[in-house]
């Protein structure tokens, strides 16, 4: 009944205040509709909160639900619009300079220098591909007659009850929270926000850069900072990586940190156990003079831009989740249950918002949960006897797209010692199979953690050529409970292929089993 008389509350007043998604609020009479529009909300069968896998939420099953879809950025989220997608297309270039500069190396000359069009680079990843599918998705959910789409901010002001920033107030039976994370910044004046113009940004903006910039400092030393540094620097920026901690990638295998670090130094000014102290900008020239305080004492670099890549916090907060009677943890992270569901009733939430990893893939997996869950509560899942599924963190692997590329799953060796679980472990270098000498490869490594007693696969942690795709095989062993020699031994592994390393890395392990 109530829902029925918001509809017809809204229908009415569409002609007078706004009620779309264009942003826009207040009525044509110029008065200020806020706090009527707040307790007039429009009421949906379902919100989204988040485009980014939030928009993969809308299943066939779900189509036809009176839907609302909230975004205040750029439709389709961080992955596709300033995350993974662009950076992985600028590491392609960047590995592609590396290559021509190292096939001396193989007797390989390629003449002339080697030069980087970054309009070029740049224009091809944003103004040919992502923005067109930005668009294109919005577009295409706008064409839904059955999906409303606000373009604007929400924050929660009660249990399924949103805020809108264009003064709106709308109201669900479920709401799905997918509203991801934001990058952090320093405590430092001049680096605490991020001002593109004058040469300051985070990974939301670098990539748009006009101009490659001569100098750059790079603050941070995961997985943001790391690909970056391999980026700019193959690109021809003199890059400074300013670490916190002594080493990069630190919550890598101790041994993979410590490689990688040790290559870092070997490919642009790496300062560890650093900090910004302090940072000036001279307005002639518009340089940077970042005052540094760690291992070397007190150091200046002056730079012409600066990334700050030092985190991204998740947001829940800023979206006020507890006015909505969801809890977030004390990483401010939304809790969920194994079904997604978080403290409030009708609520689930996923993706960054609600999980440590702050992974796409991790996000996907979450969001085909939440549909499938959605299908089933909604009573339009087409199996009528469907239940709740649960979402499966077991083996959760990562990659970072650096130089060499990393990739990882499970605890490593000092993980697995501080909870006391038994384990066998193998290092196989590439250098030590057959396309490893093809690749004259020298650093790569794959380490497999397994248990002794059941032969099964605990973890595995790789740094070298084509990590992410060589460690999909042990990914799959891991999650199906397949054991090592049965993995080793029940298949043929082509000759002389990378994934040898693979191959002699289990059977390397010293098992009972
Ligand atoms: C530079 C970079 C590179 C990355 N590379 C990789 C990679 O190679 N592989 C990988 O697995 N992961 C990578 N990630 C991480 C990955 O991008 C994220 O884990 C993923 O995009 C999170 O998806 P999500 O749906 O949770 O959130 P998002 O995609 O961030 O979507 C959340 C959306 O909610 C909107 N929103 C937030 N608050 C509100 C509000 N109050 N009102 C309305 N709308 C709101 C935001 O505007 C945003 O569009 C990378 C991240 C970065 C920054
Ligand atoms: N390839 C991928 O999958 C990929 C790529 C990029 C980002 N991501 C996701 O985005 C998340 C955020 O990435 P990130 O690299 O920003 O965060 P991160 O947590 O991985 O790394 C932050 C780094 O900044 C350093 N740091 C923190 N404060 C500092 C300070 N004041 N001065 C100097 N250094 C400081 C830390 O020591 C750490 O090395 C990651 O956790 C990841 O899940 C994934």
């Amino acid at each position: 009944m109530l829902r029925g008389y918001a509809r017809w509350v809204v229908r009415a007043s569409a002609k007078g205040v706004t009620t779309d998604a264009s942003g826009t609020h207040g009525g044509s009479d110029g008065r200020d509709h806020t706090a009527y529009a707040e307790f007039m909300a429009r009421h949906h069968d379902l919100i989204i909160i988040g485009t980014g896998s939030g928009n993969s939420l809308i299943t066939p099953e779900l189509e036809g639900l009176d839907i609302a879809i909230v975004e205040e950025g750029t439709f389709g989220g961080t992955c596709l619009n300033v995350g993974c997608i662009p950076t992985k297309m600028l590491v392609l270039p960047a590995d592609r300079v590396v290559d021509a500069h190292e096939a001396e190396r193989l007797g390989v000359t390629i003449g002339g220098d080697v030069t980087v069009d970054w309009p070029a680079i740049r224009d091809r990843i944003f103004t040919d591909r992502i923005d067109l599918i930005a668009a294109g998705g919005e577009d295409y959910r706008r064409g839904q007659n059955f999906v409303t789409v606000y373009a604007v901010r929400a924050r929660f002001v009660g249990p399924r009850r949103l805020a809108l920033e264009s003064g709106e107030a709308i109201t669900a039976d479920r709401i799905v929270v997918a509203a991801g994370s934001r990058a952090d910044l320093l405590d430092v004046d001049g680096l605490d926000q991020a001002d593109p113009a004058r040469g300051v940004h985070t990974s939301d903006t670098v990539m748009r850069m006009d101009e490659l910039p001569r100098r750059m400092a790079i603050v941070g030393g995961g997985f943001v900072a790391c690909e970056f540094a391999h980026v700019f620097s193959a690109l021809g920026v003199e890059v400074t990586q300013i670490q916190r901690s002594g080493a990069l990638l630190r919550s890598e295998e101790a041994e993979i940190s410590q490689r990688y670090t040790e290559l870092a130094h070997g490919r642009h000014d790496l300062r560890l156990d650093t900090q910004v102290e302090s940072a000036t900008r001279d307005s002639a020239t518009g340089a940077w003079t970042l005052a540094l305080k760690g291992r070397d004492g007190a150091t200046d670099v002056e730079v012409d831009t600066v990334l700050v890549a030092v985190g991204r916090t998740p947001n829940g907060p800023r979206l006020e989740v507890e006015a909505g009677g969801i809890e977030v943890d004390e990483d401010r992270v939304v809790i969920v249950d194994a079904q997604q569901r978080t403290t409030a009733e009708g609520v689930w939430a996923l993706g960054d918002v609600a999980n440590p990893w702050q992974l796409k893939h991790v996000a996907n997996h979450e969001a085909r949960v939440v549909a499938h869950n959605l299908a089933v509560d909604t009573g339009r899942h087409a199996d009528a006897d469907a239940k709740p599924v649960e979402a499966d963190h077991r083996y959760v692997p990562h990659a970072v797209f650096g130089h060499p590329q990393v990739a990882a799953f499970g605890p490593t060796r000092a993980e697995l010692d501080a909870a006391g679980t038994d384990h066998v472990s193998y290092t196989q270098s590439f250098g030590d199979t057959a396309y490893g000498w093809a690749l004259e490869d020298t650093t790569g490594i794959l380490t497999i953690h397994a248990d002794p007693a059941t032969g099964l696969i605990l973890a595995a942690h790789c740094m070298g050529p084509h990590a992410s795709t060589l460690i999909q095989p042990l990914i799959q062993a891991a999650s199906f409970g397949q054991k090592a020699r049965d993995v080793a031994r029940g298949q043929y592994w082509i000759h002389p292929a990378l994934a040898e390393v693979v191959e002699n890395a289990l059977l390397g392990l010293d098992l009972t089993d």
